[in-house]
């Protein structure tokens, strides 16, 4: 079934929503607070270990109500139900989107053009099983009969920034084998990290859906005559391993047919980390950890799937976003993580986020009137309370915020996390409140600070307040709450989608420069001469000077 093509702003809802914001898009939260003692547990969704208050918004039950219109309206239901049952959703790429299939259960039944794509899953699952458990044993060994100590992993975008974030995520959880991650084209970067390296003891997983990702090729043809230096050409089959929907060309690159890991071109880039693609999250981690991480995003999918709308955590989240980009004209939003462990989940995010949704064109193709895909940004807190905090404080902009944060530390050293804790409580309040004149004034004076200094200083130091942020509780970082939180992210996007009538899931956007790049290498090597505007004529004369 193709997804339906509703124009949201001319929706019932939409157009109910307009006349409503104009209403209370002055009205204070913590009047909203002060008038209604249940606000906070009426705005709360409670779920496994999933605690989600967002009544720390600019929205009222009302505000709610005609938002869940807006989700009926656009028909969210039937897209979801053509989202999980393999329909071509990708329409302009005419593929199904069907990362859920990933972490279904074995015995499910998913349909691709008739087939069921189960069984080829759990084939899959059962390889990289079997590959993890020999090679973390030590039983599989490098070319000099020495077990393998460290795994990198080369890809880039969606090939790269899952396996990399969850890795990073979970390192609590990891065994021996160190994980690296060769991304960028930057010969510097894969420099930097052969250095640490070992031939005799390194495994090299290259990923790449397409296998003609000019980086991922690029970094994978150095690495490998990096290990022809010491090992030879048949020690090659012993230390890389590809993951790749593109068969043909992992075996031209020289890999094994038994080194291959298969994907899918159902399953996104950036969404693929379910997939084989998860390969070193596997083998840092452990299969039994990459399995727990799967099942907790095959919760999260359930709770998507059967929720009420009313009290399911994507779906709310989304709907969320969608009032403050298209009502309040919010450009951004922030993602702040009070857990170190989660350093690399906003640029995983960015790639989710803004390369499903930054889109300007309709279902229809008709350019669209109206704001899509948010822009996503954060690090995690504390640290980022000392760097841009004071923006979203005191600043010109609207950012609605999500917090995210554990109830219980990895190391139980409670101090500490009462310390973090504590930070992230009081910004989600000082955001909500945030300073008035008669509090300042008190406080000033309380300090004996002179009538004039007051006067002089007491502009500055208000904080308006009344910034939206939504505060995500989970009780301690797992595999299984890690999947869980990231399939929530995902289904977000997906609602978001479908709300703004976009195709979520092909990134034509990305094209254009590839093919610039290509032709400029070319004129770099001296093999082509084109035409350029003067700028970019300059730009190249000037980098060519160096040479
Ligand atoms: O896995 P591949 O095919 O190398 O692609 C890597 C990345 O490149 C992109 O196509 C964008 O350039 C992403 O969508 C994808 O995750």
């Amino acid at each position: 079934m193709k997804l339906p093509a509703v124009n949201p702003t001319q929706t019932k809802s939409w157009k109910a929503l307009e006349n409503h914001f104009n209403a209370i898009k002055e009205v204070e939260m913590s009047t909203l607070f002060s008038e209604d003692s249940s606000r906070a547990e009426k705005f709360t969704i409670k779920w496994e270990d999933f605690y989600v208050d967002y009544s720390k918004n600019r929205i009222t039950e009302e505000t709610m109500q005609l938002l869940l219109d807006l989700a009926d309206e656009v028909k969210l239901k039937e897209a979801m139900a053509s989202y999980f049952s393999g329909d071509a959703i990708n329409h302009t790429e005419n593929r199904a989107v069907l990362h859920t299939a990933l972490r279904a259960s074995a015995s499910s039944e998913v349909f691709v053009k008739g087939e069921n794509v189960i069984p080829g899953i759990n084939q899959v699952k059962e390889k990289i099983k079997d590959f993890t458990q020999r090679i973390v044993s030590g039983k599989q060994i490098g070319f000099t009969g020495k077990p393998f100590t460290d795994v990198v992993n080369i890809g880039v975008g969606g090939s790269d920034l899952g396996p990399a974030m969850v890795v990073d995520s979970l390192r609590y959880y990891k065994n021996h084998l160190n994980a690296h991650f060769i991304s960028n084209i930057d010969g510097d970067h894969i420099n930097e990290t052969l250095e640490e390296l070992n031939p005799e003891t390194t495994l090299f997983v290259i990923v790449s859906k397409s296998f003609s990702t000019q980086e991922t090729l690029a970094n994978a043809n150095t690495v490998k005559s990096w290990f022809l230096k010491t090992g030879t050409q048949q020690d090659i089959e012993k230390h890389f391993v590809a993951v790749s929907s593109n068969i043909k060309k992992v075996k031209a690159f020289g890999i094994h047919q038994d080194n291959i890991f298969a994907m899918w071109n159902w399953v996104g880039g950036r969404f693929s980390l379910w997939s084989a693609v998860g390969l070193t999250i596997s083998l840092s981690l452990g299969f039994s950890n990459f399995e727990k991480l799967l099942l907790g995003a095959q919760k999260m999918d359930t709770h998507f799937k059967t929720e009420d709308f009313k009290s399911n955590i994507p779906v709310v989240l989304a709907l969320l976003s969608v009032w403050y980009n298209n009502f309040f004209k919010s450009e951004t939003e922030a993602v702040i993580a009070y857990s170190q462990y989660l350093n690399k989940l906003t640029s995983y995010l960015q790639q989710g986020i803004m390369e499903s949704n930054g889109k300007g064109v309709d279902r229809t193709g008709k350019p669209i009137q109206y704001q899509t895909g948010t822009i996503i940004w954060g690090e995690p807190g504390t640290n980022s309370q000392h760097a841009f905090f004071q923006l979203i404080h005191q600043g010109t902009k609207l950012i609605p915020v999500d917090f995210i944060g554990f109830a219980q530390s990895l190391y139980g050293n409670q101090a500490h996390h009462d310390k973090l804790i504590s930070n992230y409580v009081a910004q989600t309040e000082a955001l909500l409140h945030g300073k008035k004149k008669a509090d300042i004034i008190k406080d000033l004076e309380a300090k004996n600070v002179a009538q004039e200094t007051i006067e002089r200083i007491l502009p500055f130091k208000v904080f308006k307040g009344n910034k939206p942020t939504n505060s995500i509780f989970i009780n301690k970082l797992t595999p299984g709450s890690l999947g869980e939180l990231l399939a929530m992210y995902e289904h977000k996007i997906f609602v978001q989608g479908i709300i703004w009538n976009i195709y979520s899931y092909d990134q034509y956007g990305v094209e254009l420069g590839k093919q610039l790049a290509n032709t400029i290498l070319s004129e770099i090597k001296e093999e082509k001469t084109s035409v350029h505007d003067t700028s970019t004529s300059q730009l190249l004369a000037h980098y060519k000077s160096f040479k």
